[in-house]
Protein backbone atom coordinates (compact mmCIF):
# COMPACT_ATOMS: atom_id res chain seq x y z
CA UNK A 1 0.00 0.00 0.00
CA UNK A 2 0.99 3.39 -0.79
CA UNK A 3 2.31 5.44 2.10
CA UNK A 4 -0.25 8.65 2.70
CA UNK A 5 3.09 11.25 1.97
CA UNK A 6 3.32 9.15 -1.67
CA UNK A 7 5.77 6.35 -2.69
CA UNK A 8 9.10 7.49 -2.32
CA UNK A 9 8.80 9.59 0.54
CA UNK A 10 10.79 7.56 2.75
CA UNK A 11 13.78 7.94 1.03
CA UNK A 12 13.79 11.58 1.19
CA UNK A 13 16.40 12.54 3.94
CA UNK A 14 19.17 15.45 4.50
CA UNK A 15 22.50 13.70 4.07
CA UNK A 16 25.07 16.37 4.60
CA UNK A 17 24.97 20.12 5.58
CA UNK A 18 28.15 22.24 4.97
CA UNK A 19 28.78 25.66 6.39
CA UNK A 20 29.15 28.23 3.28
CA UNK A 21 28.86 31.11 5.55
CA UNK A 22 28.93 32.28 8.98
CA UNK A 23 27.94 35.84 10.44
CA UNK A 24 26.30 36.57 13.91
CA UNK A 25 22.42 36.17 13.79
CA UNK A 26 21.97 33.86 10.58
CA UNK A 27 24.67 31.21 8.40
CA UNK A 28 24.65 29.62 4.74
CA UNK A 29 24.94 25.93 4.49
CA UNK A 30 24.76 23.52 1.81
CA UNK A 31 22.14 20.79 2.51
CA UNK A 32 22.86 17.42 0.49
CA UNK A 33 19.78 15.33 0.43
CA UNK A 34 18.31 12.72 -1.05
CA UNK A 35 15.20 13.67 -3.16
CA UNK A 36 11.48 11.32 -3.16
CA UNK A 37 13.85 9.38 -6.29
CA UNK A 38 16.51 8.75 -4.24
CA UNK A 39 18.68 11.01 -5.93
CA UNK A 40 21.67 13.00 -4.55
CA UNK A 41 20.66 16.66 -4.56
CA UNK A 42 21.64 19.76 -3.02
CA UNK A 43 19.70 23.33 -1.75
CA UNK A 44 21.01 26.62 -0.55
CA UNK A 45 19.87 27.04 3.04
CA UNK A 46 19.83 29.59 5.79
CA UNK A 47 19.57 28.92 9.38
CA UNK A 48 19.21 31.17 12.55
CA UNK A 49 22.71 30.55 14.46
CA UNK A 50 20.55 31.62 17.99
CA UNK A 51 18.51 28.50 18.34
CA UNK A 52 18.87 26.61 21.44
CA UNK A 53 18.01 22.66 21.63
CA UNK A 54 15.96 23.60 25.00
CA UNK A 55 12.53 25.30 23.43
CA UNK A 56 12.73 23.73 19.74
CA UNK A 57 11.92 26.78 17.68
CA UNK A 58 13.73 29.89 16.66
CA UNK A 59 10.88 32.39 17.64
CA UNK A 60 7.42 33.21 19.32
CA UNK A 61 4.57 35.26 17.27
CA UNK A 62 1.91 36.32 19.62
CA UNK A 63 -1.43 36.27 18.60
CA UNK A 64 -3.22 38.97 21.13
CA UNK A 65 -7.03 40.31 20.91
CA UNK A 66 -7.41 43.28 23.41
CA UNK A 67 -10.43 43.83 24.51
CA UNK A 68 -12.40 46.42 26.62
CA UNK A 69 -15.46 47.63 27.55
CA UNK A 70 -17.94 49.21 25.15
CA UNK A 71 -14.96 48.66 22.41
CA UNK A 72 -14.71 46.61 19.61
CA UNK A 73 -12.04 43.31 19.65
CA UNK A 74 -8.89 44.24 18.36
CA UNK A 75 -6.02 42.79 17.23
CA UNK A 76 -2.61 43.60 18.07
CA UNK A 77 0.19 44.87 15.72
CA UNK A 78 3.24 46.06 14.96
CA UNK A 79 4.36 48.11 12.67
CA UNK A 80 8.44 48.72 12.26
CA UNK A 81 11.18 49.21 9.48
CA UNK A 82 12.61 45.71 8.37
CA UNK A 83 16.25 45.90 6.64
CA UNK A 84 15.90 43.05 4.66
CA UNK A 85 12.45 44.09 3.20
CA UNK A 86 13.95 47.79 2.54
CA UNK A 87 10.26 49.28 3.72
CA UNK A 88 8.07 49.00 6.68
CA UNK A 89 6.00 45.92 7.79
CA UNK A 90 2.74 44.87 9.25
CA UNK A 91 3.33 42.00 11.87
CA UNK A 92 2.57 40.15 15.37
CA UNK A 93 4.84 41.24 18.32
CA UNK A 94 7.38 38.66 17.93
CA UNK A 95 10.86 38.03 18.09
CA UNK A 96 13.49 34.87 19.34
CA UNK A 97 13.43 32.61 22.29
CA UNK A 98 16.23 33.36 24.68
CA UNK A 99 18.09 31.01 25.44
CA UNK A 100 17.16 29.00 29.11
CA UNK A 101 13.31 30.75 28.53
CA UNK A 102 10.27 28.64 27.78
CA UNK A 103 7.80 29.59 24.83
CA UNK A 104 5.56 31.25 27.33
CA UNK A 105 7.61 33.76 29.06
CA UNK A 106 9.46 34.48 25.64
CA UNK A 107 5.79 35.75 24.59
CA UNK A 108 4.97 37.74 27.19
CA UNK A 109 8.19 39.40 27.61
CA UNK A 110 7.69 40.06 23.49
CA UNK A 111 4.55 41.40 24.23
CA UNK A 112 5.04 43.69 26.75
CA UNK A 113 8.45 44.91 25.42
CA UNK A 114 7.12 45.45 22.21
CA UNK A 115 3.61 46.92 22.95
CA UNK A 116 3.51 47.65 27.20
CA UNK A 117 0.59 44.93 27.14
CA UNK A 118 0.23 42.54 29.98
CA UNK A 119 -2.19 39.11 28.45
CA UNK A 120 -3.46 35.76 29.38
CA UNK A 121 -1.89 33.21 27.05
CA UNK A 122 -5.44 31.27 25.89
CA UNK A 123 -3.24 28.84 23.80
CA UNK A 124 0.36 27.51 21.98
CA UNK A 125 0.64 26.11 18.83
CA UNK A 126 2.91 23.19 17.47
CA UNK A 127 6.10 24.30 15.77
CA UNK A 128 5.38 26.14 12.49
CA UNK A 129 7.70 27.17 9.63
CA UNK A 130 8.10 30.42 8.45
CA UNK A 131 9.62 29.77 4.93
CA UNK A 132 10.81 26.09 4.75
CA UNK A 133 11.90 27.00 0.68
CA UNK A 134 14.92 28.80 1.92
CA UNK A 135 14.89 28.71 5.51
CA UNK A 136 14.94 25.85 8.40
CA UNK A 137 13.63 29.17 10.78
CA UNK A 138 10.56 28.27 12.71
CA UNK A 139 7.69 29.77 15.58
CA UNK A 140 5.22 29.00 17.76
CA UNK A 141 2.19 30.80 17.74
CA UNK A 142 0.73 31.97 21.20
CA UNK A 143 -2.62 33.44 21.54
CA UNK A 144 -3.47 35.40 24.27
CA UNK A 145 -6.38 38.03 26.14
CA UNK A 146 -5.48 41.28 27.15
CA UNK A 147 -7.92 43.03 29.70
CA UNK A 148 -7.86 46.20 28.51
CA UNK A 149 -9.67 47.39 31.31
CA UNK A 150 -7.24 46.17 33.95
CA UNK A 151 -5.53 48.97 35.81
CA UNK A 152 -1.74 47.98 34.22
CA UNK A 153 -3.10 47.77 30.40
CA UNK A 154 -4.91 51.62 30.73
CA UNK A 155 -1.42 53.57 29.90
CA UNK A 156 0.76 50.69 28.32
CA UNK A 157 4.52 52.02 28.63
CA UNK A 158 6.54 50.53 25.15
CA UNK A 159 9.71 50.18 25.89
CA UNK A 160 10.98 50.14 22.09
CA UNK A 161 10.70 53.50 20.00
CA UNK A 162 11.08 52.19 16.64
CA UNK A 163 8.47 50.04 16.56
CA UNK A 164 4.32 51.37 16.54
CA UNK A 165 1.77 49.35 17.99
CA UNK A 166 -1.38 49.41 15.60
CA UNK A 167 -4.80 48.43 17.71
CA UNK A 168 -6.75 46.90 14.54
CA UNK A 169 -10.42 45.92 15.09
CA UNK A 170 -10.89 42.45 14.33
CA UNK A 171 -14.11 43.04 12.61
CA UNK A 172 -12.18 45.23 9.83
CA UNK A 173 -8.88 43.95 10.09
CA UNK A 174 -8.38 42.74 6.43
CA UNK A 175 -10.08 46.24 5.02
CA UNK A 176 -7.45 48.29 7.35
CA UNK A 177 -4.35 45.57 5.89
CA UNK A 178 -5.49 46.51 2.33
CA UNK A 179 -5.33 50.14 3.47
CA UNK A 180 -1.50 49.48 4.40
CA UNK A 181 -1.01 47.76 1.68
CA UNK A 182 -2.18 50.65 -0.36
CA UNK A 183 0.43 52.95 1.41
CA UNK A 184 3.69 50.85 0.53
CA UNK A 185 3.58 48.91 3.82
CA UNK A 186 4.35 45.21 3.52
CA UNK A 187 1.66 42.93 5.61
CA UNK A 188 2.81 39.60 7.20
CA UNK A 189 1.31 36.50 5.17
CA UNK A 190 -0.08 35.38 8.74
CA UNK A 191 -1.95 38.20 9.52
CA UNK A 192 -3.05 38.49 6.33
CA UNK A 193 -4.53 34.85 5.99
CA UNK A 194 -5.77 35.21 9.81
CA UNK A 195 -8.11 38.45 8.59
CA UNK A 196 -8.76 36.77 4.92
CA UNK A 197 -10.24 33.56 7.41
CA UNK A 198 -12.16 35.79 9.66
CA UNK A 199 -13.93 37.17 6.50
CA UNK A 200 -14.55 33.68 5.22
CA UNK A 201 -15.83 32.34 8.65
CA UNK A 202 -18.55 35.54 8.70
CA UNK A 203 -19.56 35.88 5.12
CA UNK A 204 -22.93 34.80 4.41
CA UNK A 205 -22.57 31.57 2.21
CA UNK A 206 -24.56 33.27 -0.89
CA UNK A 207 -22.23 35.46 -1.32
CA UNK A 208 -19.65 33.18 -1.78
CA UNK A 209 -18.48 32.83 -5.60
CA UNK A 210 -18.58 29.20 -5.69
CA UNK A 211 -22.32 28.75 -4.52
CA UNK A 212 -23.73 31.79 -6.71
CA UNK A 213 -25.97 29.92 -9.55
N1 LIG B 1 19.06 38.55 10.85
C1 LIG B 1 19.42 39.44 11.77
N2 LIG B 1 20.37 40.34 11.49
C2 LIG B 1 20.78 41.24 12.39
O1 LIG B 1 21.67 42.02 12.08
N3 LIG B 1 20.24 41.29 13.64
C3 LIG B 1 19.28 40.43 13.96
C4 LIG B 1 18.84 39.46 13.06
N4 LIG B 1 17.88 38.72 13.65
C5 LIG B 1 17.72 39.20 14.88
N5 LIG B 1 18.57 40.22 15.07
C6 LIG B 1 18.72 40.97 16.30
C7 LIG B 1 17.96 42.27 16.35
C8 LIG B 1 17.50 42.37 17.78
O2 LIG B 1 18.39 43.22 18.46
C9 LIG B 1 17.65 40.99 18.34
C10 LIG B 1 16.40 40.38 18.82
O3 LIG B 1 15.40 40.45 17.89
P1 LIG B 1 13.93 40.02 18.33
O4 LIG B 1 13.19 41.19 18.86
O5 LIG B 1 13.99 38.87 19.25
O6 LIG B 1 13.26 39.55 17.02
P2 LIG B 1 12.56 40.39 15.90
O7 LIG B 1 11.53 41.29 16.53
O8 LIG B 1 11.91 39.37 15.01
O9 LIG B 1 13.62 41.17 15.18
O10 LIG B 1 18.19 40.18 17.34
Amino acid sequence: MEKKDGPHAAKSKVVKEEALWTGKWLKVEQTTYLDPKGQIRTWETVKRTTRTASCGTDGVAIMAILKRTLHHDCLLLVKQFRPPMGCYTIELPAGLVDSGETVQAAALRELQEETGYHAEITGVSPVLCLDPGISNCTELLVSAVINGDDPENRRPQQELEFIEVLLVPVNELLQKLTEMSNKGMVVDARVHIYAMALVQATAKPNLLPLLKA
